[in-house]
């Protein structure tokens, strides 16, 4: 493989990812200072640093929305994009990956961690996407790095391959050797490393370290492999080759080593992508981009600016794309770009055109949306990826504080939905709730703090009502009468109900048996309707199911009966007949499907029993060592807040599904607290 191919030239763009503080936003600083991009490097502790530049991310000192920044590296452009380490803004990321040349893998020696970093790596490996990995914090390294490392292995698939080994000077790392180039370097803080002679016990431990890289390079190379065995130094150029090669095809993921905080090891890393990173064409491959004139593009983040309004961050896979054009979009939009700016913290930089390869913000293409491909083209271009929703794991029902901004409350959730799709609004017809649905605590405060600080809208929430309802145990017969004659027209109804329990889960049934026109036909739709209005709310303040209701026999008057008199004798049936009939409460059961780290299953297992779960079952992970998947059934009551107590329990890892079951009875103590709460409410 020649240099050419190696080093393939234009511009990048690389996703920063990794668990959650590991480093990414502080590396991000680091490359545009020591690129050039900024002047020094701000900080994530003192909120001055160019990415987590929102008033939320600022506040939580954490990032709550992916980030670019654009940069140059020795002629090239460099788009980074910075996504958030939290599971809880996990989604921003999903969008984002398929737009890069390759990941780099923030990650720290924390044990903790790891089942963090295998999420991570898993969803790269599924992409198919080259990743290094930075092994990041190695200023206050304790441990040594081959400990470090078999550690870490667990979480890829593939070999991970050292790359650099530590110089340590007592208890600290004072430099490193790159074992590709077999030069050693000294750290310099906030400057490049300085080269240094490679002696005595270093140039052993390199000599060793080397030999087991080339041996992991060699299972997939087989000139090396023999060079090896006889002894025969590789010529430099093929270790690079096979590094390259070897990235890119996803046969192993190379490890650096440095500092962000002290921009320690960003150099080299940066080279690295230089020289080994894929190019925009590979991706393209990648990501089935089919021959074409037209631009193509692909939109992985949308954000609505103060001043520029509606941003669609877009990477150019085919062509070139002039300011004005006109769009087409795979969702089956179409709008003209009035606007392509440089991607930066401000987005400020108007450009004139994006070429192959750029990540450019294009401005108000208002149809398009975060995982569209956009074309300049005459038709919608095919979707050359389809983004699977993330589903949500926590509710808040929220409301306006002024019921003026009801309004103004519905379009700012519509512009947080766009902007963050795993964000979602469900409106509940039955209570008439807003209900906010999100992946985690942190997620939803940050979504509220984005409605009073960015849409100046104020909402209160309380958690979102639990689908109880009500049913019987006891069928009756039961008369209802509805009759008023007090001067002029009067109204005349009268039915009789037979009532009687249904097997749960069949829900509702109206009959009627009917004879001799004692209930006229013409009346009896709006029997059925005053039925259904009676068993809207039970005698214990709860919808009622389960439930059959005949029509059997009633009387009318010629002249006074109608259908309303008619609803209102069923209804006025129906709530007379119910209390007798040993109403019963009902709640929702939930199948909750939970994976986590297997030595967190015990306690899983406690979390779902203290929640009245009946487990089902538990087994080990498909496709995933060291994961189990317990399955149990659960109260819906008993899930709201699981998440948080799951992600506690497993570092952040731990993630479930749930899928309504069944409605089961409650009855006792706990009935007696659930009806009391909610006539409370009321
Ligand atoms: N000692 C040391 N601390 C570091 C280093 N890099 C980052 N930190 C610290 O680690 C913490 C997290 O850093 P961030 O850069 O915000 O981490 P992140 O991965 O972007 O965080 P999220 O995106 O919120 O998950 C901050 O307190 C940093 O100062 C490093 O190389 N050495």
């Amino acid at each position: 493989m020649g240099q050419d191919v190696r080093s393939p030239r234009g511009p990048r763009c690389i996703a920063l990812v990794g668990p959650f503080q590991s480093g990414k936003t502080t590396l991000l600083e680091a490359i545009l200072a020591r690129t050039g991009a900024i002047p020094r490097a701000g900080s994530v502790d003192a909120g001055t640093s160019v990415g987590d530049a929102t008033p939320e991310a600022r506040q939580h000192k954490m990032t709550v929305g992916l980030t670019a920044a654009t940069t140059s590296f020795m002629g090239d452009s460099y788009t980074f994009l910075d996504c958030p380490g939290s599971v809880e803004f996990a989604h921003d990321m999903r969008a984002a990956l398929p737009a890069v040349d390759a990941a780099i893998v923030v990650c720290e020696a924390d044990e903790k961690k790891l089942p963090q970093l295998q999420i991570i790596l898993r969803e790269l490996e599924e992409l198919k996407i080259p990743r290094f990995l930075f092994l990041n914090k190695i200023d206050r390294a304790s441990q040594r790095i081959r400990e470090t490392l078999a550690m870490l292995q667990p979480a890829s698939r593939v070999p991970l391959v050292l790359r650099q080994i530590p110089i340590w000077k007592g208890e600290l790392i004072e430099g490193f050797v790159d074992l590709a180039l077999e030069r050693a370097f000294v750290y310099r803080e906030h400057k490049a490393s300085e080269v240094i002679a490679l002696e005595g016990g270093d140039l052993d431990r390199e000599k060793e370290a080397r030999f087991s890289m080339l041996e992991k390079l060699a299972d997939h190379d087989d000139v090396l492999m023999e060079q090896l065995l006889e002894d025969i130094q590789p010529p430099r150029d093929a270790v690079f080759d096979d590094l390259a090669r070897e990235l890119r095809e996803g046969l192993i993921c190379p490890v650096l080593l440095g500092s962000a905080l002290r921009e320690n090891g960003v150099l080299r890393l940066m080279k690295a992508l230089r020289h080994e990173a894929p190019g925009v064409a590979e991706t393209a491959k990648r990501l089935g981009v089919p021959e074409t004139k037209d631009a193509l593009g692909y939109v992985f983040k949308t954000l609505h600016s103060q001043h520029g309004g509606k941003l669609s961050l877009t990477r150019l896979l085919a062509g070139h794309l002039d300011d004005g054009a006109t769009l087409q979009s795979s969702s089956g939009g179409a709008g003209r770009i009035s606007g392509i700016l440089a991607v930066n913290g401000a987005y400020d930089t108007k450009r004139a055109t994006a070429d192959l390869g750029d990540t450019v913000a294009l401005a108000k293409l208002d149809p398009v949306k975060t995982g569209d491909t956009v074309s300049n083209g005459k038709t919608p271009p095919a979707a050359l990826i389809a983004i699977e929703p993330t589903p949500p794991v926590l509710a808040i029902s929220i409301a306006a504080t002024d019921r003026k901004d009801d309004v103004k409350l519905g379009q700012a959730m519509m512009r947080l939905h766009e902007e963050d799709p795993s964000l979602v609004v469900v409106q509940n017809a039955k209570t008439h709730d807003t209900v906010l649905w999100g992946q985690g605590e942190m997620h939803l405060r940050v979504a509220g703090e984005r409605l009073r600080d960015r849409f100046g809208v104020k909402v209160t929430s309380h958690p979102p009502a639990i689908g109880y309802q009500e049913t019987i145990r006891k069928p009756i017969t039961q008369r209802g009468r509805h009759k008023k004659q007090s001067g002029g027209h009067g109204q005349f109804g009268d039915v009789v109900l037979d009532i009687r329990p249904l097997p749960r889960g069949d829900g509702f049934k109206f009959a009627e048996t009917v004879v001799g026109g004692a209930v006229p036909r013409n009346y009896i739709p709006a029997v059925e309707e005053g039925v259904i209005d009676g068993l809207a709310r039970g005698p214990l303040g709860f919808p009622v199911t389960d439930v059959q209701v005949t029509l059997t026999d009633g009387s009318y008057h010629s002249v006074d009966s109608s259908d309303l008199a008619f609803r209102t004798a069923a209804r006025i049936g129906l709530n007379e007949g119910l209390p007798q009939c040993q109403p019963v409460l009902l709640e929702p059961i939930h199948v909750v499907e939970i994976v986590c780290p297997t030595d967190a299953t015990a306690k899983i297992n406690a979390i779902l029993s203290a929640r009245r779960g009946q487990i089902l079952g538990f087994d080990t992970r498909d496709g995933w060592s060291g994961w189990d998947c317990v399955r149990a059934m659960m109260p819906e009551a008993e899930i709201g807040e699981l998440i948080v107590e799951l992600r506690s329990a497993t570092a952040g890892a731990g993630s479930f599904t749930r899928q309504f079951d069944h409605m089961a009875e409650v009855t006792g103590r706990a009935a007696d607290q659930i009806i009391a709460a909610h006539q409370h409410a009321a």
